[in-house]
């Protein structure tokens, strides 16, 4: 192969060249990648050879069943998901895809109505209870692929806030006696779906459902969650694998069961998934998509996220997809220590949402301000025949030309993009398109070596919370007695380091009918003084 012309202050021609020696394409998927639009030279892919070498014999051992996850002592398995075969323990291959099985057949009995909620009736709505990548990935399951008039509407608990919750509540309206809660947490304790739960069962059964046959519980075997589903008899229990990370997870039940119960091809994204895998095995970074991609990662920002990635999906569908890979990318990659304990602050922000509607927005800044991102453009050449050029003017044209119009404006600033092409935009190609990125996640964490498969900066945001509300129980059973005090009597008398996080509380409570009242003015704390009622 010609070296590469250089990407900067290049003649169409040279452009050209370069765009057709970098391009991939699999005619199988229908795929291509672009990254000729990626500051990505030919000195960059000589100086790659020797990091990729080691990066694909890391990802060869991790398929293999290594301990990849160090820091948890667990195995990586999200590719079995895919293809069970490679799991390196035939029990845990025939479990996968007797799971899948399970997932198909209940999603079809449902959709059938032979699987129906108390009293022989349909269901009619599915409550999706499910935080991070338990509602992440279901979230973008259900916007790529949902069709008019086919499955059953879902609604979500995607959070712990009650005005949310409420307005969920009130869209079921009087369906609550027929709708499926499934409820999401591998480690089955996190607080937010345990709390949804527990809002969720309150209102079925006020409204005179039978909560255990309308529940279903994806969740670890053991967990506290399959306990409690085990103990209660829930319609349903599916299995999350321990070696199956949050944001790893939408090909698991995690994004197989929302496929199935919205009639979706769950065996074509799997196979998606397993045909870009077996790509993105290739221990050649050249021919490699998810290799080129981390290579243009880690040359945009300089192996240290300076620059930022930008998502414009030129699809709606694909709307929520820059959600899910802002997870996907930055826990795992934005990690405080490298895997020798060397602190290095890593990681590559994601933000986005969809083009042509985004040129009316941010990109602004992107074609004339700071030069610290690069997008990520996503392009579906088959569009919908039921909307009609009218007058001389058809949509499906107009975003094409939107797309290649802001791709060359950045060009032309010298801003960089990458773009992938999918002939089509389906099951299976949102299954290549989520196992070409996370691939690309794991061979760019070996490049800047980190483990990108654990997540010790979410522990600490749960144990502080944890901390919170152990304080509001000891400030609530210090006012319990109705004696008035200010803030520093307070943080005397319970022996505080510090009072902020106390009126903070305090605030939030006498906000609302929880009892507390206080005197004084709000924008003087220290003259504060609260009582109970
Ligand atoms: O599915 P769960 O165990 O409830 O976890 C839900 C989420 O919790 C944490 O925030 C993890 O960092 C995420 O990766 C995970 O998706």
């Amino acid at each position: 192969m010609s070296p590469l012309p250089p990407l900067n202050g290049q003649d169409s021609a040279a452009l050209w060249e370069r765009f057709r020696q970098l391009l991939w394409h699999d005619p199988d998927l229908s795929l291509w990648l672009d990254v000729s639009r990626m500051a990505l030279e030919e000195q960059d892919l000589e100086a790659f050879e020797a990091p990729f070498a080691r990066a694909f014999a890391a990802m060869e051992a991790l398929e293999a069943g290594a301990i990849a996850n160090a820091d948890e002592g667990r195995q990586v398995g999200h590719y079995w998901l895919r293809a069970p075969e490679l799991a390196p323990d035939p029990a845990v291959a025939a479990a996968i895809a007797a799971e899948v099985d399970r997932l198909e057949a209940f999603g079809r009995d449902v959709l059938a109505g032979t699987v129906t909620a108390p009293g022989g009736r349909p269901f009619t709505d599915v409550l999706w209870i499910g935080i991070g990548g338990s509602g992440l990935g279901p979230l973008l399951m259900l916007r790529a692929l949902e069709r008019q008039g086919v499955g059953l509407p879902f609604h979500f608990f995607d959070n712990v806030d009650p005005d949310g919750m409420a307005r969920t509540l009130a869209g079921l309206a009087d369906r609550l006696t027929t709708t499926l809660v499934i409820v999401v947490s591998k480690s089955g304790g996190t607080p937010e779906p345990h709390l949804g739960m527990v809002q969720a069962r309150a209102r079925v059964l006020a409204a005179g459902g039978d909560w255990s046959a309308q529940a279903v519980a994806i969740t670890m075997g053991g967990s506290h969650l399959d306990q409690e589903a085990k103990a209660a008899g829930w319609l349903r229990r599916f299995d999350m694998f321990d070696w199956v990370g949050g944001r790893t997870s939408i090909t698991s039940a995690v994004g197989l069961l929302p496929a199935a119960l919205i009639g979706a091809d769950l065996r074509g994204f799997l196979e998606g998934a397993a045909a870009m895998d077996r790509l993105t095995r290739v221990p050649d970074l050249r021919a490699n998509p998810a290799a080129l991609l981390a290579a243009s990662w880690h040359v945009a920002g300089g192996g240290q996220g300076r620059r930022d990635m930008v998502v414009l999906p030129y699809r709606d569908r694909l709307e929520v997809f820059s959600r899910y890979l802002q997870q996907l990318v930055m826990e795992s990659l934005g990690k405080r220590l490298d895997r020798d304990g060397v602190v290095v602050h890593q990681g590559l922000a994601v933000y986005g949402n969809k083009g042509s509607t985004d040129q009316h927005a941010y990109v602004q800044q992107l074609r004339d301000g700071l030069d610290n991102f690069f997008v990520t453009f996503i392009e579906v050449l088959e569009d919908p025949a039921e909307i009609p050029t009218i007058d001389g003017e058809c949509p499906a044209d107009f975003l094409e030309g939107f797309l290649q119009g802001t791709r060359a404006a950045l060009a032309e600033q010298a801003r960089q993009s990458i773009t992938i092409t999918l002939g089509r935009f389906d099951a299976r190609g949102l299954g290549a398109l989520i196992g070409l990125f996370e691939r690309a996640v794991g061979l760019y964490g070996e490049l800047v070596n980190v483990n990108a498969y654990h997540q010790p900066g979410v522990e600490a945001g749960k144990k502080a919370a944890a901390g919170i509300l152990a304080l509001q129980s000891r400030v609530e059973a210090l006012l319990a007695d109705g004696q008035p005090r200010s803030l520093a009597a307070i943080g005397a008398e319970l022996e505080l380091d510090a009072v902020e996080p106390v009126f903070w509380l305090l605030r939030h409570l006498c906000a609302n009918d929880r009892g507390y009242g206080a005197k004084g003015d709000w924008g003087q704390p220290e003259g504060l003084v609260f009582q109970h009622t």
